[in-house]
């Protein structure tokens, strides 16, 4: 495309200098990306400033800069106001809309939006559909299987890779989009259809300055499903209202509204709900119909994820039957309450909990069915928000008979300030403290006995640990394996 032609869709800008006919091969936010012919867009980062990549992008090949700050090169030059927003609208217009050529489902909320994007994944494919999928395990165009760095990457990685999805014929995207990507406007340009919204509880005060302010960065989504009533084009909101901030997601939008509850009036609902320790079962109430359904999902938070699964399915016109074979074919999603197998007296669980609501859900799950003793192997991530830590040790001590602390993602902390933070001024004391997750690992399964759960929470399907700024192999089902193999040998 040429570079006339990309930034014709910005309203402002300012030309240092601009060559006739360049012509564009690809857009970079990355100075060490960058190839002949690409253009390079500046952005004023956390950790460093892209301007100051200027020579090195060039000396790449780029022929074309846009920028925030005033800058002299020998390559055309593009001063921006805004050089994220500026990235969000020329990666759309680069790779020709893509969100508008197909349904794009958005999932946001603290907990459960890797599962339900799942959940919806399988419903889509028992309905014949070929889906693209974008989440914190990875991004997936049909079943090819494409790395992610971020939950919700930056726009120019999203529109790229919807217009890979369009190039694939994908006929509905699916993607978690995580409070600091709507606040970062990493969601700008995408032409969402459907907004889900699972729930909120506390994560992210390091970045959002309190709970409001998350709340305000969810509510973003809702707030982007655009404002005309065309009948061809419905968008749709499906809310949690058991959730007591339902109220403010659903008046951030115009669009019509389908709430999910298991205790208060919605359009979709479950009733007589059977929590067993391997199935689940309930009638699933929707607006056009019901049905009965047996999930090998456990928990009561997974009749939950079900449930937001199902909303979107109803404004899809997916009928019920395909719904329910959708729900009773799903036996899990890696690293969420994931049995490790093994010839073994006890049972372990690898799961993704690393916020105080997550793990004490998972940990009610699990004391409902326990017959012998709990042991849980526990870390919180280094890098994010403080507070979380003396929250999840007391949840995991209160439900637990016997805690490991160990590491998570120290990232750049010391870990054992870490640790000293999770169990300041805890109340109970039967916990070890174990800095190395291997160690801690082998130290809980060996400690385990007949008819016990050891729960290894917070890293769930993360195949890496990262110290410092080094990302180690390491996988907590790998390790639980070898544990249990050295132990009953
Ligand atoms: C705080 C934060 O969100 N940071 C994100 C941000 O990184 P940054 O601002 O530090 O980037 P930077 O390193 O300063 O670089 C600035 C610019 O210079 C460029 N650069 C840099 C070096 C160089 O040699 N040349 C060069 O051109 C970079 O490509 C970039 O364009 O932009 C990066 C690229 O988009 C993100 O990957 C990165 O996410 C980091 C890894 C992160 O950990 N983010 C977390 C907090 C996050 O966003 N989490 C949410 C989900 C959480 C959840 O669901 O629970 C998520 O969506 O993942
Ligand atoms: N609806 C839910 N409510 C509360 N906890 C949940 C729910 N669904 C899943 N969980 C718990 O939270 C953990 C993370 O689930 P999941 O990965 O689906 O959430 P997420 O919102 O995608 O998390 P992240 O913010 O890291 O992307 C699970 O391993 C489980 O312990
Ligand atoms: N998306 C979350 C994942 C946390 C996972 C946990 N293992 C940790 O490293 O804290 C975050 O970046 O905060
Ligand atoms: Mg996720």
């Amino acid at each position: 495309m040429k570079l006339n032609e990309i930034i014709s869709i910005l309203p402002f800008y300012k030309a240092m200098y601009l060559a006739d006919d360049v012509i564009i091969n690809e857009i970079k936010m990355d100075s060490r990306e960058v190839n002949q012919g690409d253009l390079f867009i500046c952005i004023n980062g956390y950790t460093v400033d892209g301007h100051d990549y200027v020579d090195q992008a060039i000396a790449n090949g780029a022929v074309a800069i846009i920028a925030e700050n005033i800058i002299y090169t020998n390559v055309s030059t593009i001063i921006v106001p805004d050089s994220q927003r500026a990235l969000s609208m020329i990666a759309a217009h680069f790779y020709n809309y893509p969100t508008t050529k197909f349904p794009l489902i958005g999932i946001t909320g603290t907990n459960g939006k890797t599962t339900i994007t799942y959940l919806i994944e399988s419903l889509l494919n028992e309905y014949g559909r070929k889906t693209g999928v974008i989440g914190t395990i990875q991004m997936k165009i049909g079943d090819h299987l494409f790395p992610v760095q971020n939950t919700t990457p930056d726009s120019l990685f999203l529109q790229k890779s919807f217009h890979k999805m369009v190039e694939c014929n994908v006929d509905t995207a699916i993607m978690e989009v995580s409070s600091h990507a709507l606040d970062m406007g990493r969601v700008y340009g995408c032409d969402f259809d459907i907004a889900v919204f699972s729930n909120l509880s506390q994560d992210h005060l390091d970045y959002h300055k309190n709970m409001d302010d998350y709340l305000r960065a969810k509510s973003l989504l809702f707030a982007q499903l655009g404002n005309t009533y065309k009948k061809t084009h419905r968008k749709f909101a499906v809310i949690n209202v058991d959730d007591s901030r339902h109220d403010i997601i659903g008046r951030s939008t115009a669009q019509h509204i389908i709430t999910y509850s298991c205790k208060n009036n919605a359009a979709i609902t479950a009733e007589n709900i059977q929590l067993d320790a391997n199935k689940t079962s309930f009638r699933l109430v929707t607006p056009v119909g019901e049905i009965m359904i047996s999930s090998k999902l456990i928990g009561m938070f997974n009749v939950y994820n079900m449930l937001a699964a199902v909303g979107v399915a109803t404004a899809l016109h997916i009928p019920l039957i395909t719904i329910k074979a959708a729900l009773e074919r799903i036996t899990g999603i890696s690293g969420r309450f994931e049995p490790i197998e093994g010839d073994h007296s006890f049972t372990t669980i690898v799961d993704y909990a690393h916020t105080p609501d997550s793990l004490e859900n998972v940990l009610q799950v699990i004391k409902d069915f326990a017959k012998n003793n709990i042991i849980v192997v526990v870390g919180c991530g280094g890098d994010r928000d403080k507070s979380k830590r003396p929250q999840m040790a007391a949840i995991a001590l209160n439900y637990a008979d016997k805690v490991i602390f160990t590491s998570d993602n120290p990232r750049t902390e010391d870990p054992q300030a870490i640790l000293e933070d999770m169990v300041h001024g805890q109340k109970e004391n039967h916990y070890e403290i174990i800095e190395d997750r291997k160690r801690a690992i082998y130290h809980a399964i060996n400690l385990a006995g007949d008819h016990d759960v050891v729960l290894i929470a917070g890293k769930g399907h993360e195949t890496y640990q990262v110290i410092g700024h080094t990302k180690f192999n390491f996988d907590d089902r790998e390790i639980a394996k070898e544990a249990i193999l050295a132990k009953e040998n």
